[in-house]
């Protein structure tokens, strides 16, 4: 995590514009540069509309880049397909219901991770005696008792359990780079808690490169070695270390004031 690790994620001079030449036209991001070395956590907050999801989504591939460039793993990505640059990123959504399918069992979900999401491979193959224990000793690694329901439907499961078997694909073939798109916003604060902890405990153990947006101020200075502010699609705040360690989260609306010269909007903005 030092300066001189290798670079996973690099945006550079990224700009976005919606309805680009109309009246309307919407200059989402505005010169975006990011990059990420190997195993940085990164926590993305920001007011309604500052650029967190068209910046998530024009590193996942969902939204065509206007102007700029997107390198993942030293490979430019920023042409390819979803499917294409899948094979370097996992993403996992707010909605537990989108990384998985609902009327396969977990251990048939996690299956389908393992095979990159090919149901070729998935229905010629199905579940091996050997995936069958390692799907039981990362459920069990969970602390959710869900080793025990390897064969139950995942649309059986609760939100957050839902959520937690979600991680575990997404993480499974150890993605070069893990996108974290509001993943707890969906859950009861509890479950959100729990949730956030497992997600902590998968990064770690697997020193994944990992870009999460989130409205909770109290997680993104609780986890993760770096914070990212956005505002009206520019980068204004870029902490990590023991300048991130020391804030607290009127530090951060303070802060947040300071740069953007306005308070902080966000609907679903969690200040604990
Ligand atoms: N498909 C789209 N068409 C037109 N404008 C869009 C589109 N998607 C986003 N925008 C605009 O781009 C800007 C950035 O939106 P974005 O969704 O990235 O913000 P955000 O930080 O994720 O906001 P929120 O926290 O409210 O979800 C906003 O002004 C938004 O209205």
């Amino acid at each position: 995590m030092t300066n001189m690790s290798k670079p996973v994620l690099e945006v550079k001079h990224l700009h976005q514009y919606f309805e680009k030449g109309t009246p309307n036209e919407n200059h989402a991001l505005k010169d975006i540069n990011l990059t990420l070395n190997q195993g940085d956590f990164v926590a993305i907050i920001g007011g309604n509309g500052a650029g967190k999801s068209t910046l998530l989504n024009s590193v996942a591939g969902s939204l065509p880049v206007n102007h700029g460039q997107v390198k993942i793993d030293g490979q430019d990505v920023t042409y390819q397909s979803v499917n294409k640059r899948a094979k370097l990123i996992s993403r996992v959504f707010q909605d537990p219901k989108q990384g998985t399918a609902t009327l396969l069992t977990v251990e048939e979900n996690l299956s389908l991770a393992l095979k990159r999401g090919s149901w070729r491979n998935f229905w010629s193959r199905g579940v091996k005696h050997n995936e069958r224990q390692m799907f039981r000793d990362k459920l069990a690694s969970l602390g959710l008792g869900l080793e025990d329901r390897l064969s139950a439907e995942i649309g059986l499961l609760s939100g957050g359990q839902r959520q937690a078997v979600t991680l575990l694909m997404a993480t499974i073939l150890q993605p070069s780079l893990l996108l974290l798109d509001e993943h707890t916003a969906a859950l009861d604060p509890q479950t959100s808690a729990t949730v956030m902890e497992l997600t902590d405990k998968i990064v770690q153990e697997q020193h994944l490169t990992t870009l999460m947006i989130t409205h909770n101020m109290a997680d993104a200075l609780k986890y993760g070695n770096r914070l990212v502010m956005l505002d009206h699609g520019r980068i204004v705040v870029d902490i990590q270390g023991d300048e991130k360690a020391g804030l607290t989260v009127p530090d951060l609306l303070e802060l947040f004031k300071q740069q953007s010269g306005t308070e902080l909007t966000d609907d679903a903005v969690l200040l604990s």
